[in-house]
């Protein structure tokens, strides 16, 4: 299989999340990138500063766009213009949380430009990413092969058949690992704060966030029945989920925490 060429525009805490799990996959692809601030990249990798500092050797097969949206229109005129042609035999994929595939197709000055939308998250810098991922129609089975592969490369990746599916993406994957990460710093705290160093509390909190994720990921059950084979009947967590499950805490709580980021990802695509 011929080795992909990617030119990563944005290597910030999302694009650089997926550049390190490129990077430490078995097959990496070749990876080029834009930005202004990154120091250091990996071995292997080129950056330039600037779209102007890119050398004429850069055909990508695939732009990955990992910039806020707000500089999205702004930084795909600028390829537009240095790449020229080049951008004829190359697939965008964005990582954006908005901006629609034709927005950033007429961005890029063609309308049948094939866009693909992703919604990935940070743990892809360990390999254990979970995406969401939307070719519009002027993808070809090729390119869209070629961007679900790469997305595999770090993580899971479900294909959505709706643009707008996206944004429950974000609302569940995408946004998600910073809930998780929330609930991590609060039950560091309450370890803490009930008596245990700081040191055994961090431990015992990630050693029991990665074996719950390990469990959801390898074991066949649902997630409804390995919470009830912690639950015992009157027991702790019967104590403690009686607070969590109360109607008005995280039932009500977290869909309308869905609903926030759903709605500011619409606020996003203006
Ligand atoms: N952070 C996440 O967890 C996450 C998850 C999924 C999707 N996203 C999406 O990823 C995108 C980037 O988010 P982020 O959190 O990585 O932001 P970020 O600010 O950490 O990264 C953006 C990077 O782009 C570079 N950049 C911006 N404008 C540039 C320009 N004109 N020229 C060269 N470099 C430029 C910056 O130097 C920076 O390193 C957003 O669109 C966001 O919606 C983020
Ligand atoms: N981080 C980006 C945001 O907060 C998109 C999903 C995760 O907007």
């Amino acid at each position: 299989m011929t080795i992909p060429t990617l030119l990563l525009v944005g290597c910030g805490k999302m694009g650089g999340a997926l550049m390190r799990g490129w990077v430490s996959s078995p097959t990496p692809p070749r990876i080029f990138i834009l930005d202004r601030k990154l120091q250091d990249a990996p071995a292997g990798c080129t950056i330039f500063r600037t779209p102007e500092e890119i050398t004429p050797d850069v055909k990508p097969d695939i732009i990955v766009l990992a910039v806020k949206p707000a500089g999205a229109e702004a930084m795909l005129s600028s390829l537009k213009t240095v790449l020229g042609e080049r951008m004829n035999h190359t697939a965008l994929l964005s990582v954006m949380a908005g901006k629609s595939c034709e927005k950033l197709a007429s961005w890029c000055g063609r309308a049948d430009m094939p866009v693909i939308r992703t919604m990935p998250n940070t743990p892809s810098c360990v390999g254990a990413g979970a995406t969401g991922l939307y070719a519009s129609p002027h993808v070809s089975q090729a390119q869209k092969d070629l961007a679900i592969r790469l997305m595999e490369q770090v993580g899971t990746v479900v294909s959505v058949p709706h643009e707008e599916d996206l944004r429950t993406v974000i609302a569940i994957a995408g946004s998600a690992p910073a809930y998780v990460f929330y609930l991590a710093e609060l039950l560091e705290k309450v370890g803490q704060d009930f008596g245990l160093d700081a040191h055994a509390s961090r431990a015992l909190v990630r050693g029991m966030i990665y074996g719950v994720g390990k469990m959801l990921h390898e074991l066949p059950e649902d997630a409804e029945t390995l919470r009830k084979n912690v639950t015992s009947p009157n027991g702790t967590t019967a104590a403690a989920l009686s607070v969590f499950m109360k109607e008005e805490h995280w039932p009500r709580l977290i869909p309308e925490a869905a609903k926030a980021a759903i709605k500011r990802s619409r606020e996003l695509d203006d």
